[in-house]
């Protein structure tokens, strides 16, 4: 914990991803002092259904809150912030807990991002031709939530439709966990509500689609009050939040962001002085963040709208306030790496040999296929094998959730050779699914001179090299490897009223991939946290 006699202030960050929540302590100079995550639950009762529990999800955000703030003094916390997955939580008039499931178990009363029930509803709206698809791409994702509202009306009618009143996304229910404000953030309306921040609701979309029940009420299930990510909420964290929290109570705490889109704000207005990259001097609208955990999400800024045929968006200040965002995304990287390698025949070989060398299976695969690549660079490996990625269907440019994988070039053999190489035609997949959606958003206008990747998969060398030989563009990682986190509690920092915006509040240095890949992640034992200023944030 920090010593010395300077008074610091401090914020949390709460980071709720598709397997873990993580929290953050963070100070106001952007220094990430203590760290924890835990675990979190899902169900698939059955193929493409994915549900979680809400009471589940809150319960491991009090873990690891209680967790980070220990040893600190509790009077120098001034702000709480939450990102979290775009999961869509149902309760019932009383804010408990409603199933989403044909087994009428209310525990799992969340359906998750990437559940594709709602194939026949998404393709009705679609349909429509209805003009507010411009701003998702032209095209409604299964993974948004209108049409999960569509499919409990037509599915789970009374145990669940009938009894509802509130449907939030997940971000927006934490925040009303924590405060009992039933606001939700511009963010969340606006990338997966069809919510326009200049014209609010369009009362003519969820008529023609079938769900003109929310308009009648003035959308008091889905949300009629919308405040910008980062505004303070009500009178802040209720009492009884923050015992649960182990936080003080009345501290602010923010309208919240979507995951992507705090890694998006953590990284892209980066410092990257002095390493001689394209984008230095450039407007901030150069840089993509790249957000890569179970999915990848492509996150490009502009001062006007760009229409992206199959890349979300543009969705107005729904990331950095004023700019218009378009968000390319691949429904599963992280979770078809895992599916790849832990499938594989040589898995349990892998897992050995793994743990006997003290490591990760990941960085086991990577110096394998370094000692297998003899004198060719390893990505020459794959020349013979090729995967097609799109094994959950295809989020970005595509925008084909029929679509389904591929891999060409099997042979009989399964030994351990067999997997690293198959593991790094994944890899190099993931990476050219990268380019195609950077490929659409430059014919539409955008022009990008270098990535900025975070989140999980950011942590792997390989699929970060395989980022910058495949698209041919400079890859940045963030000194501070959990940039989500601390996009999280840049919005805490923001509520508090310490800073004015969110990008008052800064945004950590950054270093080139090559300089950044032996950096310590705050689960190292070793780990030491950075003393990084927060620099400005770099205006366009
Ligand atoms: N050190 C690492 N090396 C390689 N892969 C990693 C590492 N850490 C996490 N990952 C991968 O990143 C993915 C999860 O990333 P994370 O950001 O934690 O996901 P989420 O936010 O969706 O819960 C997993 O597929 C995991 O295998
Ligand atoms: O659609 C999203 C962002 O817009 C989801 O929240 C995201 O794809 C899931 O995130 P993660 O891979 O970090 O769990």
């Amino acid at each position: 914990m920090p010593g010395g006699n300077e008074p610091r202030s401090y914020y949390v960050g709460v980071d709720v991803g598709t397997g873990s929540v993580r929290a953050a302590l963070v100070d106001q100079r952007g220094t990430l002092l203590a760290f924890a995550d835990q675990p979190i639950n899902q169900w698939e009762p059955q193929f493409n259904h994915h549900e979680q529990s809400s009471e589940d999800i809150w319960a491991a955000c009090c873990v690891v809150s209680k967790k980070v703030v220990q040893g600190v003094n509790l009077h120098q916390i001034r702000g709480l912030g939450f990102d979290a997955t775009c999961s869509l939580v149902v309760l019932d008039k009383q804010f408990r807990p409603l199933p989403v499931n044909h087994e009428g178990d209310s525990h799992r009363n969340i359906i998750m991002w990437l559940d594709h029930r709602a194939v026949s509803q998404v393709h009705r709206i679609n349909e429509t031709k209805h003009s507010v698809l411009q701003y998702v791409g032209g095209v409604m994702s299964v993974e948004m939530q209108a049409p999960k509202l569509l499919w409990l009306k037509e599915n789970l009618r009374e145990t669940c439709w009938d009894k509802a009143g509130h449907f939030f996304d997940l971000p927006d229910f934490l925040s009303w966990k924590a405060t009992g404000v039933t606001a939700r953030s511009l963010c969340s309306l606006v990338c997966k509500w069809t919510y326009s921040a200049e014209k609010g609701w369009d009362d003519s979309f969820w008529k023609m689609v079938g769900l003109e029940d929310l308009v009648t009420d003035n959308y008091s299930k889905i949300g009629n009050q919308v405040l910008p990510p980062g505004a303070s909420l009500g009178s802040g964290l209720t009492p009884e939040a923050a015992k649960d929290l182990g936080l003080p109570p009345g501290i602010a705490v923010a309208a919240s962001l979507i995951d992507a889109h705090a890694g998006g704000l953590g990284v892209i207005g980066a410092d990257v002085k002095g390493h001689g990259l394209a984008c230095e001097g450039q407007p901030v609208t150069s840089r993509l963040a790249v957000i890569c955990g179970t999915s990848s999400c492509h996150m490009g800024i502009s001062k006007n709208p760009i229409f992206v045929p199959g890349v979300w968006g543009p969705y107005f200040s729904a990331m950095v306030p004023g700019f218009w965002l378009n968000e390319g995304g691949q429904s599963v990287t992280g979770k078809l790496i895992d599916h790849m390698v832990q499938g594989h025949a040589a898995f349990p070989e892998l897992q050995a040999k793994a743990t006997a060398r003290g490591q990760s299976v990941y960085a086991y695969l990577n110096s394998h296929l370094d000692l297998i690549k003899k004198a060719q660079p390893v990505g020459f490996l794959t020349v013979d094998l090729h995967v097609w990625p799109d094994f959950h269907g295809n989020r970005s440019p595509l925008a084909d959730l029929t679509l389904k994988g591929m891999v060409t070039g099997l042979k009989l053999s399964q030994d351990l050779d067999d997997l690293a190489i198959l593991y790094l035609a994944t890899v190099q997949a993931i990476a050219f699914g990268t380019r195609l959606i950077i490929e659409a958003m430059e014919s539409a206008g955008h022009s990008i001179s270098t990535l900025f990747l975070c989140g999980g998969l950011s942590k792997n060398p390989l699929f970060v090299q395989m980022h910058a030989d495949i698209t041919g563009l400079p890859v940045v990682l963030s000194q501070e490897v959990e940039s989500v986190l601390v996009g999280a509690a840049v919005l805490g920092a923001c509520a508090s009223g310490d800073f004015a915006s969110v990008q008052q509040v800064k945004q950590p240095v950054a270093s080139p991939s090559d300089e950044g890949k032996d950096k310590k992640t705050p689960k190292d034992p070793d780990y030491v946290p950075g003393e990084t200023e927060f620099p400005k944030f770099l205006g366009p």
